[in-house]
């Protein structure tokens, strides 16, 4: 091999993302560190994703999984080599044409009121917008009192109505709003003990082309083992369960390395009844943790509670 093709530079990985002000931070902080751990140059590619154009309310289009669509489209097609997704976006169904090379350590799991008080100064009536039937459901069993308003859009937008005194205020991942730079506007984080958060929140998944084993193997330097126990764990819970990202199901799991600690719970719509249990045991065995957990939450009525369910 000639001297000049060993020194050339190594080719620019193309990093896809959606164009959102969160996914764009998202995907820069991961190609920022995957420069400074390996040397090798990223440059990030807007996609425009099919969730980001529609009107249309998500839990009407079948799941969030509509924001990773498109991005997997582009990996398959070559015209990026690799995408960032929030973990809580994808769908729990495996793709086998790609593959999730790396879970980074996971930011803030928890969910985040802002407005101008905490969820305890809110006043009887007082409006709080949120997507998430689980959140509202958690809310409703905190505060029956307060009336909950579905909103959807960027943290910008659902900000922009407690701005507006159109709602008084509204409940978000802590992580996008750290991600947007806008965490200062929190009023209250949620201990997971009150509010679970959705399986995988404030994490993130890394994903390319399976079969791509040279960058699967590079981007392993981003994966944090203890994460991606937790994360597993969770999302588990949430594939055996059958349930999808607009079921009101939350999961929290955390690894210190030794013990993988897993609490999930299914909440009916309006707060009044749950099936909530909690586990723990070796993180290597995460999976198992997660669909022992989910089985015994059918047992105790879960499927019920999500609606149609039967098992
Ligand atoms: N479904 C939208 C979405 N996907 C990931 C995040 C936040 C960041 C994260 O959970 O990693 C959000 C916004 C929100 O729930 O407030």
């Amino acid at each position: 091999m000639s001297e000049s093709l060993l020194m050339a530079s190594p080719r620019v990985l193309r990093l896809g993302t959606r164009r959102s002000l969160m996914a764009t931070t998202q995907s820069q902080q991961v190609a920022d560190r995957l420069t400074a751990l390996t040397g090798r140059p990223v440059e990030l590619v807007g996609v425009t994703t099919f969730g980001d154009v529609t009107k249309a309310h998500l839990a009407q289009l079948g799941g969030t999984g509509v924001f990773v669509s498109a991005l997997r489209d582009k990996l398959i097609e070559g015209e990026i080599d690799f995408a960032v997704h929030s973990l809580k976006d994808l769908p729990t169904k495996p793709d086998p044409r790609v593959v999730i090379a790396a879970i980074p350590t996971r930011d803030d799991p928890r969910d985040a009121l802002v407005g101008p008080v905490g969820l305890a100064g809110l006043r009887p009536g007082d409006k709080v917008g949120t997507g998430s039937p689980r959140r509202v459901a958690q809310l409703r069993a905190l505060r029956p009192d307060l009336e909950y308003v579905a909103i959807r859009g960027n943290a910008d937008t659902r900000i922009g109505k407690v701005t507006s005194g159109e709602l008084r205020a509204v409940v978000l991942a802590a992580a996008g709003l750290g991600r947007l730079g806008r965490a200062a506007e929190i009023s209250e984080l949620f201990e997971v003990a009150d509010m679970l958060p959705a399986p995988g929140q404030g994490a993130l998944a890394v994903e390319c082309r399976a079969g791509d084993e040279a960058l699967i193997d590079l981007l392993s330097v981003l994966d944090d083992t203890r994460t991606r126990a937790a994360v597993t764990a969770e999302r588990e819970v949430l594939a055996a369960l059958e349930a999808g990202c607009s079921a009101p199901v939350g999961a929290y799991a955390s690894d210190d390395g030794h013990i993988l600690n897993l609490t999930a719970a299914v909440v009916a719509f309006d707060g009044t009844r749950s099936v909530r249990k909690s586990t723990a045991g070796d993180p290597s065995a995460a999976m198992e943790l997660g669909r022992e957990l989910a089985t015994a939450m059918i047992a105790e009525g879960a499927g019920t509670l999500m609606g149609e369910r039967t098992h």
